[in-house]
């Protein structure tokens, strides 16, 4: 038992004592301290710190009322009761009016211990009342304060109508308490009322219990904002019915946009917006599901951007990545929903075409591509001429798994790229055999040049009116160990494709400045040698320096090197090809045009081209005495010669009356069959020394 502690507050010591007993006998079981002047009552209040104070009413230099003043004053939670023999009616009312709890005549004692648990009695539950009511405010504070958007709703009224939310909602929403109070819950979802979550709230609110659904609301400015609604019954009617429901919104906007970004980059090519490798996967297993199940045919195209790297390299990536982002939104027009366009990789793309039911279907959208891909990129000032390979195969017809077809699908690119580019080609079973052979000779061509296995072969040139070797062309080919001479037809453009084709265009260019000035030095007449360079040595900072160096390092005299480039490697940025070609003619080197006619050339930059000599592509030469587009084409491209004041030079040359057209029309120069294939050096030494090419062609060419 608690012992209680009793500042008692009397002059007589007999009625104190009397005090003491009746305690004890009423089992209370206490500490006293007995006062009788104000000054102890003080120092007793504080020190004591009584739990209880029993006071006579009137004392010689104290009363009751003053000690109940100062109690009220100091410590207005102690109880405290009159214990008095004179007190009369009227001031025991009094007492009670200015806070004493109860009053008891010293004549009727046994009642104190009674009377001093109801007062402690009192102040307890007063107590839990006042703390019962801070807790309320202290929780209606903190709901008001919160940061997370709370409201209250009425559901045994009718509509449902909100009676409660905090500031936060109101932050939240944009709505004031005024706007919202009366209005039924879901009024936040505006016309957005088509939410499967949302009758998940309603069926719990029917059953009376707790639910939680992901919603999409809207703020008073209409953006959209997406919470988690927590809702929790709150309080039984008497009907055992839930009264009120309590919402908790936690704005999940930024969570969710955030997941939604996360699966973007998962299943979305950043740069275009297009399906993924992973999307993609996920998109064909689901196709061959279908497929299976329904027999459904669908098709898987390959489709790469013929020379993007030229593209990339010459006029930078913020241009490449600009023309893979237009080609991506070409390519998605040119498909049917259901269908899928994706980005695996720099420069491809694959389709996968679910809603083409035929071979048929699948040609339209290849003829939309190709309209697609036909129509300029407007992204240099002149503007970007693109093609692209496709290839293509079916499902079931090429592979009845995804590695299979999607493997058939790229050899079938490849099959496109060697016939060409810009073409497509479906799947047929050989290609794999074709694949194959190209991949094998791709990893080989990787040693080819440090197992020295790279020859040049020299094509003379002969000047078409004197009959006098004037050049010759420096034409490399590859001596595999196993497969023999392998043309460059079959290895230039794979060695284009992965790079190599600087360090084998750097060792042609050395290597033939070296066989060209070693002649000189062995005491033939100095020729010119020309050499081919591909797009990407042109597109190659360091090419000016190398040429220099080269030519400084095998001490030719510039003007006997003569660099091939061709129509497309210079007009797609005329700018900075004048400027490098400029560069390489104040070297003293020679420019040529090769393959001329067979590419787009715009007359206006082709006079600021430091070129020297145009040379006629053989696919003119070869019917020019029987076709006449052939002919009237050389024989333009040698007026044009002529006007731009270059020379021009006619390859392929393989009969007499292709010699006596091109030599009636004033072509300077001449190279083909007709006078010698090209030559491996030492042949081409015996060539020159023999010299046999006469200015009476015709019946001196047909002599060797
Ligand atoms: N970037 C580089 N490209 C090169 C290099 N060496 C060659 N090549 C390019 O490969 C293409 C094929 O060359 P090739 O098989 O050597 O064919 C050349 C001649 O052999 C052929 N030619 C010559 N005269 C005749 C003829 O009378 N009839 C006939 N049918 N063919 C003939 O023409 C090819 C020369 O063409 P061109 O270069 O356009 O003058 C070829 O396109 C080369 O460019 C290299 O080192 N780097």
């Amino acid at each position: 038992m608690k012992l209680l502690k009793i500042l008692l507050v009397e002059d007589s010591p007999t009625d104190a004592e009397l005090t003491l007993r009746e305690l004890k006998r009423g089992g209370v079981v206490c500490d006293i301290k007995h006062v009788d002047t104000e000054h102890d009552y003080r120092h007793q209040l504080s020190h004591f710190q009584p739990d209880i104070i029993l006071s006579d009413y009137s004392l010689p230099t104290f009363d009751g009322l003053r000690a109940l003043e100062i109690v009220k004053a100091e410590q207005p939670d102690i109880p405290f009761i009159f214990v008095s023999g004179t007190m009369g009616e009227e001031t025991a009312i009094e007492s009670l009016k200015q806070g004493a709890m109860d009053y008891i005549i010293k004549g009727n004692l046994s009642r104190l211990p009674t009377a001093i648990n109801n007062a402690l009695d009192r102040v307890q539950k007063r107590e839990a009342l006042k703390q019962a009511e801070e807790a309320l405010l202290l929780h209606n504070h903190a709901i008001e304060v919160s940061a997370t958007p709370t409201l209250i709703v009425d559901v045994s009224a009718s509509g449902m109508p909100i009676i409660y939310i905090n500031h936060a909602f109101e932050h939240v929403t944009g709505y004031s308490k005024e706007e919202v109070i009366g209005r039924n819950w879901n009024f936040l979802q505006g016309d957005d009322t088509n939410q499967l979550e949302l009758e998940k709230l309603r069926q719990a609110i029917e059953e009376g219990s707790a639910s939680s659904a992901v919603l999409r609301n809207y703020r008073k400015d209409g953006s959209l904002f997406i919470n988690e609604l927590y809702l929790s019954p709150v309080l039984t009617n008497p009907n055992g019915k839930v009264q009120y429901y309590v919402g908790v919104q936690n704005d999940i906007t930024q969570i969710r946009q955030y997941q939604e970004a996360l699966e973007r980059q998962a299943n979305y090519d950043l740069l275009t917006g297009l399906a993924n490798r992973n999307l993609l996967k996920e998109r064909i297993k689901h196709a061959f599901n279908e497929g299976r199940r329904s027999g459904k045919v669908f098709t898987v195209a390959f489709i790469d951007i013929d020379n993007f790297k030229r593209v990339n390299d010459s006029l930078g990536h913020s241009i490449g990545d600009e023309l893979i982002k237009m080609v991506a939104e070409r390519l998605q027009h040119c498909v049917r929903e259901g269908d899928t366009v994706a980005r695996v990789g720099g420069d491809e793309f694959v389709m996968l075409l679910t809603s083409q039911s035929s071979e048929e279907s699948t040609h339209v959208v290849l003829q939309r591509i190709n309209i697609e891909m036909g129509k300029p990129f407007p992204l240099t000032k002149k503007q970007l001429t693109v093609t692209c390979s496709i290839g293509l195969a079916s499902f079931p017809r090429d592979g009845d798994n995804a590695e299979t077809l999607m493997a058939n699908a790229d050899s079938a690119m490849y099959r496109a790229k060697a016939n060409g580019r810009n073409n497509f080609q479906f799947y047929a079973k050989e290609m794999n055999a074709e694949l194959g052979e190209r991949l094998s000779l791709e990893n080989d061509l990787w040693h080819a040049l440090e197992r020295d296995e790279l020859i040049l072969h020299y094509q003379p040139q002969i000047n078409m009116f004197t009959g006098e070797v004037i050049g010759m062309e420096a034409l490399v080919r590859w001596q595999h160990p196993t497969r023999g001479l392998i043309p460059p037809i079959q290895f230039i453009s794979i060695a284009e494709d992965d790079g190599l084709i600087i360090p084998i265009g750097e060792w042609v260019l050395r290597k033939a400045c070296e066989d060209n000035q070693q002649l000189q030095l062995d005491g033939f007449k100095p020729i010119r040698v020309a050499v081919n360079l591909s797009a990407r040595q042109l597109v190659q900072k360091s090419l000016v320096r190398t040429v220099s160096q080269i030519l400084a390092q095998t001490r030719m005299q510039p003007q006997y090197l003569e660099l091939e480039i061709t129509e497309s490697m210079i007009m797609h940025n005329v700018e900075d090809s004048i400027s490098l070609l400029s560069k390489i003619n104040k070297l003293g080197v020679q420019l040529s045009l090769d393959d001329f006619g067979t590419g787009y050339s715009s007359l206006a930059y082709l006079k600021r081209f430091p070129i020297k000599r145009l040379k006629i592509d053989k696919s003119f030469i070869r019917d020019i005495a029987t076709d006449p587009n052939d002919a009237i084409i050389s024989r333009s491209i040698i007026a044009l010669a002529h006007a731009l004041q270059v020379e021009s030079i006619a390859e392929g040359v393989e009969t007499v009356e292709q010699f006596e057209f091109l030599k009636a029309n004033g072509c300077n120069e001449v190279q083909g069959y007709l006078f010698s294939k090209p030559l491996p050096i030492d042949a081409l030494r015996i060539f020159l020394a023999s010299n046999p090419v006469r200015t009476t062609i015709p019946s001196a060419a047909l002599d060797f």
